[in-house]
């Protein structure tokens, strides 16, 4: 229905505004690419589902979420995944640690701030419609 579309399109439009905060913020640079897994050779063994503000970039041009929730499930994935593979008390460990918290706060405060529950809840409605 073109009025359900014109809420998916608002949706895409906010999704890509926020990630390009995301992606632009010098705290978040190592977030940006995949985790090279040649480099990192038991990258794949410790995380489960790898996930980059560039391929949540590239997800939301794809059109492939069509509510807040199904953005933030894999937008959440990488700083969970930081936290995950990079345990240790070390000073590298700590500092993406602190990033990885950084970028979850970030993004959080961004969408309720900027995101009413009831478009969230219209986008949910056109999601069980279909
Ligand atoms: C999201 O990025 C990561 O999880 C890698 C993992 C990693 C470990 C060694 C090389 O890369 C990372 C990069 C920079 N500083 C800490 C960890």
């Amino acid at each position: 229905e073109e009025q359900e579309d014109k809420v998916l399109q608002a949706l895409r439009l906010y999704l890509r505004h926020l990630t390009d905060r995301l992606v632009t913020d010098r705290r978040f640079q190592v977030f940006k690419r995949p985790v090279d897994t040649t480099e990192v050779m038991d990258y794949l063994q410790v995380i489960r589902s790898p996930m980059d503000l560039s391929t949540l970039q590239a997800n939301v041009d794809a059109n492939r979420y069509s509510t807040l929730a199904e953005f933030v499930l894999d937008a959440d994935l990488i700083w969970r995944n930081a936290l995950s593979y990079n345990p240790n008390i070390n000073p590298m460990d700590r500092r993406i640690r602190q990033r990885a918290h950084a970028l979850n706060d970030t993004m959080h405060f961004f969408i309720r701030d900027e995101l009413s529950e009831d478009f969230e809840r219209k986008c949910e409605d056109i999601k069980a419609s279909r």
